[in-house]
């Protein structure tokens, strides 16, 4: 394989297609045994992907847009999806994606559990959660997660990794002297779902996708063209 920084990009474009996507043996999807709410979906196949091993399934990509409408999206982990059916994460409100949340709540969540071929999409809005839940999940933070939420500055220029590593040394010892200590920036946010769709990935290129989309006080459900 030629290396990728080769400036040819006639390369570039023949070591992209000849990589594989959607290979090996994927599930098939049956829609109609799905549940009817999409949380109780989610919830399944988020326990079909720990159980097929699939690395770090609670990692998704959120995605916000500025009070301008400019996108954004990042990775962050789920933390929760609580009993009003809000999917939960953490950041810090000094980040982009929390000044993003202040001023649009329009959020758009997105797993890919690459194992299993499958897609989850949750859109909807974001709501903060109340102070004592934020501080009670600092709190629940490992020290040295601590530490590094009191280090940062979300985003300012840093001038050297050896200023991390200095303020890194001096915020676990903050957090070894004052172990309650909570980050006042630091916060949840659930997002009410308004859409979710499932979207199993098939070798044969017959992807199947299931659209979720609130009809009231539940939900629709209907098979999508993929
Ligand atoms: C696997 C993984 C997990 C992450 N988890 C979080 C998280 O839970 N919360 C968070 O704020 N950032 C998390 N990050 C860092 C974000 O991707 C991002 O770099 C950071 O939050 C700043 O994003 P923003 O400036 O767009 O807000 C994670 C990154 C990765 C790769």
């Amino acid at each position: 394989m030629p290396p990728l920084d080769d400036a040819s990009s006639a390369s570039l474009r023949r070591t992209l297609r000849r990589l594989p996507a959607l290979a090996g043996a994927l599930p098939r999807l049956e829609p109609q045994s799905l549940p009817d709410d999409p949380v109780t979906a989610f919830l399944r196949w988020l326990r079909e992907a720990l159980d097929a091993g699939v690395p770090e399934p609670h990692a998704v990509t959120v995605s916000t847009a500025d009070a301008a409408g400019r996108p954004s999206s990042r990775v962050v982990v789920l933390k929760d999806v609580d009993d009003q059916g809000r999917w939960v994460f953490a950041t810090d409100l000094r980040s982009q994606k929390a000044r993003d949340l202040e001023v649009n709540a329009a959020v758009a969540l997105s797993f890919y559990w690459q194992p299993l071929g499958r897609q989850v999409r949750v859109a909807g809005t974001a709501v903060r959660l109340d102070a004592d839940e934020c501080a009670a999940d600092f709190l629940a933070r490992s020290p040295a997660s601590r530490a590094a939420a009191f280090a940062t500055r979300p985003g300012e220029p840093l001038a050297g990794v050896d200023v991390l590593h200095e303020a890194m040394r001096a915020a676990s010892a903050r957090v070894e002297a004052e172990p309650d200590a909570v980050l006042p920036d630091w916060v949840l946010y659930a997002v009410v779902p308004e859409e979710v769709e499932l979207w199993q990935g098939s070798g044969d290129r017959a992807h199947q996708r299931v659209v979720y989309r609130r009809d009231g006080a539940g939900w629709s459900r209907r098979l999508v063209w993929p």
